[in-house]
């Protein structure tokens, strides 16, 4: 079947018109389903061996925050790989990415699927994809029908990928060459707040300057700085970290500067530091509010002078370094309370970049879960990992203390949880997988049983519980913060980090 002059003119409208290139491409989506009665479609842009949904129609909306890798996805392989469109068999083995994604339709696996790859000259830039519950949906539709809405798709696809480089090298002169992945294409979220940080980022990345980034503890500042280090020239070069929190006072100063041998007792060779380290890159002080005044002293020396001494050597060192810094305390108060000098404060802040809680996010909270959904999926080798509705109502219901980790450990233990309930690889979450912070940790009410009624376990067993829930109460009781929670607890960061990993509370 061909396509009628006004559904063509249609289509090629929506490409024109719209204010961006979202509200573009979204009404190409819902034009292609009206056009082709189809129960679901997406456009995806292909990056660095991965699909990323840019519109959706007909799906989950947690689709938009989930990334589809080639391995993880035989279909999308096939399409990526095929040059030309693809039909896929009802009774095709590959699973559909979109299985149990289409809201009313959850239980049934999606039949009909047409993938159309979209290409710049010979590069893939993306896929169109259709999706129907009967399995001859799509027959009517002539592959050559298929492909003049394909081209169009490309064409606009294409100019919104020229252009967003376009503005890039305009903040930033780069080599020519392909499409290279967006710095922070995998932070995800489209509301508001993350859509203005996502530009401010874009902005600052490409200069020199120093930033402060703020945020309360799980927000995700080191994504901040990895995407700021990425979007920079400095991307060819290291981007070092250091956690000020886990660094003890003692080392603290050989950590950031390196130290001579014989500088001190053990000190049994040259060692350079952290800022020799990422000469010509990017330095990542994380919790720098943790730093003590002595070593803030030091730290502006560095960077007002961009020279540093090696503990133990009178003779400095130049080096060239971008200072980026996260905290999620109020370094102005820090300032006024006299526990963070002033100077550094202003050096630092030249740039301050704030990232918002994922309670001010709205709906970015259901991206976010699809992504870890999708993470998880891939991790564990099931076969699909999606949400009920009463799950993705009851996830945004829910404050988020701890923010995007709080959601992202959340989502791996209830996957976890559910996979043990059912026989097969088919995860569906609901929220009786959920056990949110404000409800005791099922292993602390094991352990503050009355005496005589807890049921007698190995010893090693019962001390990992009790650790367990000591660790969960003190990161709930400090809104999911480590360092806060490491003190809380009387132990170095460091190794609460690895004893909780041992536990299996963390990834
Ligand atoms: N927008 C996002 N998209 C995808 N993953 C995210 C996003 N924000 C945070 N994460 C993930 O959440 C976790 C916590 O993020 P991150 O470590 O960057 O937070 P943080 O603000 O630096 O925390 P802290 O203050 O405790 O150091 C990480 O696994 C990170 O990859």
């Amino acid at each position: 079947m061909r396509f009628s002059v006004n559904a063509l003119a249609t289509i090629a409208l929506e490409l024109q018109s719209g204010i961006g290139h979202q509200d573009r491409f979204q009404r190409l989506i819902t034009t292609l389903r009206q056009v082709l009665g189809c129960d679901a479609s997406a456009l995806l842009r292909y990056e660095a061996r991965q699909f990323i949904p840019l519109a959706i129609d007909g799906l989950a909306q947690d689709v938009l925050g989930r990334r589809f890798t080639l391995e993880g996805h035989p279909r999308l392989e096939a399409i990526a790989r095929a040059g030309d469109v693809v039909r896929f068999p009802a009774d095709s083995d590959l699973p559909d990415p979109y299985d149990g994604l289409i809201p009313g339709h959850e239980n049934f696996h999606v039949h009909a699927c047409v993938g159309l790859p979209l290409f710049a000259g010979q590069n893939l830039i993306g896929a169109l994809t259709l999706d129907g519950m009967s399995p001859d949906q799509f027959d009517a539709f002539s592959d050559e029908a298929l492909r003049l809405i394909a081209a169009l798709a490309a064409g606009a696809l294409n100019n919104a990928l020229l252009i967003e480089k376009l503005e890039s090298q305009n903040l930033m002169p780069r080599a020519p060459g392909a499409f290279e992945p967006q710095p922070g294409s995998q932070m995800i979220g489209l509301s508001p707040g993350m859509t203005q940080l996502k530009k401010e980022i874009d902005i600052v990345a490409a200069s020199d300057l120093n930033v402060l980034i703020d945020g309360e503890t799980g927000t995700g500042k080191e994504l901040v700085a990895k995407a700021l280090h990425e979007g920079s020239p400095r991307a060819v070069n290291s981007l070092v970290y250091l956690n000020c929190a886990a660094l003890p006072e003692s080392v603290a100063e050989s950590e950031l500067f390196g130290h001579v041998k014989g500088a001190f007792t053990g000190a049994i060779s040259n060692r350079s530091g952290k800022f020799e380290m990422a000469d010509n890159g990017t330095l990542f002080l994380d919790e720098i509010g943790e730093l003590s005044l002595a070593l803030q002293a030091k730290l502006l020396r560095v960077l007002q002078y961009g020279d540093i001494q090696r503990v133990g050597d009178d003779r400095s060192i130049r080096v060239d370094v971008r200072v980026l810094a996260a905290t999620n305390r109020d370094l102005r108060e820090e300032v006024l309370a006299g526990r963070f000098r002033a100077d550094l404060f202003h050096r630092l802040s030249v740039f301050p970049l704030s990232v918002p809680p994922l309670r001010e996010r709205g709906d970015d909270v259901i991206l976010l879960a699809g992504y870890f959904c999708e993470q998880s999926r891939l991790r564990l080798g099931l076969s699909r990992v999606v949400l009920n509705p009463a799950a993705r109502a009851a996830l945004l219901a829910y404050p988020w203390p701890g923010n995007v980790r709080e959601l992202e450990h959340a989502i791996y233990r209830a996957v976890v949880l559910a996979r043990a309930a059912v026989a097969g690889d088919d995860v569906v979450l609901t929220p009786e997988h959920f056990s949110f912070a404000d409800q005791p940790p099922a292993s602390a009410a094991a352990v503050t049983a009355a005496p005589g009624t807890a049921a007698v376990k190995p010893l090693r067993e019962a001390t990992e519980d009790f650790q367990r829930s000591q660790i969960a109460a003190a990161l709930a009781a400090h809104q999911q913060n480590w360092a806060a929670s490491a003190r809380a607890l009387g132990m170095d960061v460091a190794n609460l980090h690895r004893l909780a990993k041992r536990l299996g509370m963390k990834a």
